[in-house]
């Protein structure tokens, strides 16, 4: 196809709390419409999500875009690691268990125990915590050996939706990545043994640059059967994609969950877990480290402080460590909120800012680290892209450049992981690389803000109160 033939494409961001779908001019990367729908995910101790919803909800927001029946391409980024177990009629066994559900905690640490992290982080590229795919599907096994005895197929969330557009058992090699049994090579036989799983209960991992399919007739999405569908990936890489991340450029993702990652041309193994070692949906890597506490912990501080989320005021002691959810960077699933340093004279304000800190914290203190497991250069003076939903409220801006000593770029694209699997639906039909549709569409473009002097100060009380809240965390909280 020729660039500038009025092509449209739809990218769909299928994330924790909701689905965005946004319609691209292929040609000039406009944003010609969007449309968001919620989902639901279960409380307590308890993180699921019913797929199906995330299928209604991809429906609405392809739906409210206004250009299903004309798009050509499209494609799915999905929230990663998510276990989906499907019957034999393709319907789920269950709700999905979604990464940032730390019930699988004991099952990852089993799986780190038996093989090793060494072995793990040079197999696998990652020693897996409870958000991978892997220590889900040891835990439904163990908890629920009949709905695991029942499991046909097992999907992660971007498979399951390309799976109902096009009827394809597909997926990539970024999102696969996170599962624990991916390796370049293909997937680990036996690792997959020893979890009881067949590979052909897998799906086929696409290459860069296929489709997975064509949309089926009668998805009642509005989108013509026919059109094609990519193979799509996890929401990080997607993100990547439609940043046109050039190797070696940090990105600060403040979403459900904080991510900080960067694309590498070496391919990560870090056995301290750290650091994620995933591929990228190209040819690449991308080292990440996430929390599993971010926007949400930061409003709920507001929301308890009963203040406006950027009523933040500078100074004081206090220390927040905001794991409402158990955390995952630092590795502490059992941990739970930590409030510590209070003065009579600490305001509700500085309270909130702290909490902001105490989530900023773990990304930061992970960014070099992510950038050296890719063999990449550290250069404090390159520019932090800022991107999710947090980056666009001051209080997080400001909180990033007080703690990074970094210039922080906001771009203006706001849903960089739709435009990312619209880059990807796009680069079937012009034939380029997705990250050059995003560079061609200079989707990273955006507000410079110019760095803070780095207060080492807050860093210091934060790592100081981590180090001593040791065998607080140990444990479930009683
Ligand atoms: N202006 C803002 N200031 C701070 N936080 C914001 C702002 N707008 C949205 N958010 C936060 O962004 C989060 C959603 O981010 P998003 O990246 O869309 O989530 P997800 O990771 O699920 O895709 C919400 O939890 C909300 O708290
Ligand atoms: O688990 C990870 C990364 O390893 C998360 O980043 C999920 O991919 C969820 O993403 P959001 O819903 O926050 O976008």
């Amino acid at each position: 196809m020729q660039v500038g033939s009025n092509e449209v494409v739809i990218g769909i961001d299928s994330s924790t709390q909701s689905t965005k779908a946004v319609a691209v001019d292929v040609a000039t990367g406009a944003v010609l419409g969007e449309g968001r729908a919620a989902h639901t995910v279960s409380g307590g101790a308890v993180r699921e999500s019913d797929p199906r919803e995330w299928w209604r909800a991809l429906g609405q927001a392809v739906a409210a875009t206004g250009y299903a029946e004309r798009a050509a391409a499209v494609s799915v980024g999905g929230q990663q690691h998510g276990l989906v177990t499907l019957d034999t009629d393709g319907e789920p066994v269950r709700p999905a268990l979604l990464w940032n559900d730390v019930r699988s905690a004991p099952q990852a640490a089993a799986l780190v125990a038996e093989l090793g992290r060494d072995t793990w982080a040079q197999r696998a590229g990652s020693v897996p915590g409870a958000s991978f795919t892997a220590a889900k599907w040891a835990w439904l096994r163990e908890n629920e050996p009949e709905a695991a005895a029942r499991t046909a197929a097992v999907r992660l969330p971007h498979d399951y939706l390309t799976g109902r557009l096009s009827g394809a058992a597909a997926t990539d090699r970024g999102d696969a990545s996170g599962t624990g049994w991916w390796t370049p090579e293909g997937y680990d036989l036996d690792l997959l043994a020893r979890l009881g799983l067949d590979a052909g209960m897998l799906p086929t991992v696409v290459e860069a640059g296929k489709a997975a399919g064509e949309v089926l007739a009668g998805t009642g999405t509005g989108l013509r059967p026919g059109t094609l569908v990519a193979a799509g990936t996890g929401d990080n890489m997607a993100a990547a994609l439609g940043l046109g991340l050039a190797p070696g450029r940090p990105v600060l993702s403040l979403g459900t969950s904080g991510t900080v990652y960067a694309v590498t041309r070496g391919r990560p193994a870090d056995p301290s877990g750290t650091v994620c070692g995933f591929a990228d949906a190209l040819d690449h890597w991308l080292p990440l480290a996430c929390t599993l506490n971010c926007t949400l912990a930061v409003d709920r501080t507001a929301a308890l402080l009963g203040l406006d989320r950027q009523a933040v005021e500078p100074g004081g002691t206090a220390v927040v460590l905001p794991y409402f959810d158990g955390e995952r960077t630092p590795d502490l699933p059992y941990a739970s909120g930590l409030i510590h340093g209070l003065r009579h004279d600490t305001t509700g304000g500085q309270l909130l800012q702290a909490a902001y800190d105490g989530a900023a914290y773990s990304l930061l203190a992970a960014l070099d680290q992510v950038l050296v497991a890719g063999g990449e250069q550290i250069d404090p003076g390159t520019e932090l892209l800022l991107i999710g939903g947090g980056a666009q409220g001051k209080a997080w801006q400001d909180t990033v450049r007080r703690l990074s000593g970094r210039p922080v770029r906001i771009p203006a694209a706001g849903e960089l992981v739709a435009l990312g699997a619209a880059a990807q639906a796009a680069a079937l039909l012009t034939g380029e690389r997705a990250d050059e549709v995003a560079r061609r569409w200079g989707t990273s473009a955006g507000r410079l803000l110019e760095p803070l002097p780095k207060d080492d100060a807050a860093l210091e009380r934060i790592a100081d109160t981590l180090h001593r809240s040791g065998s607080l965390f140990d444990q479930p909280t009683v």
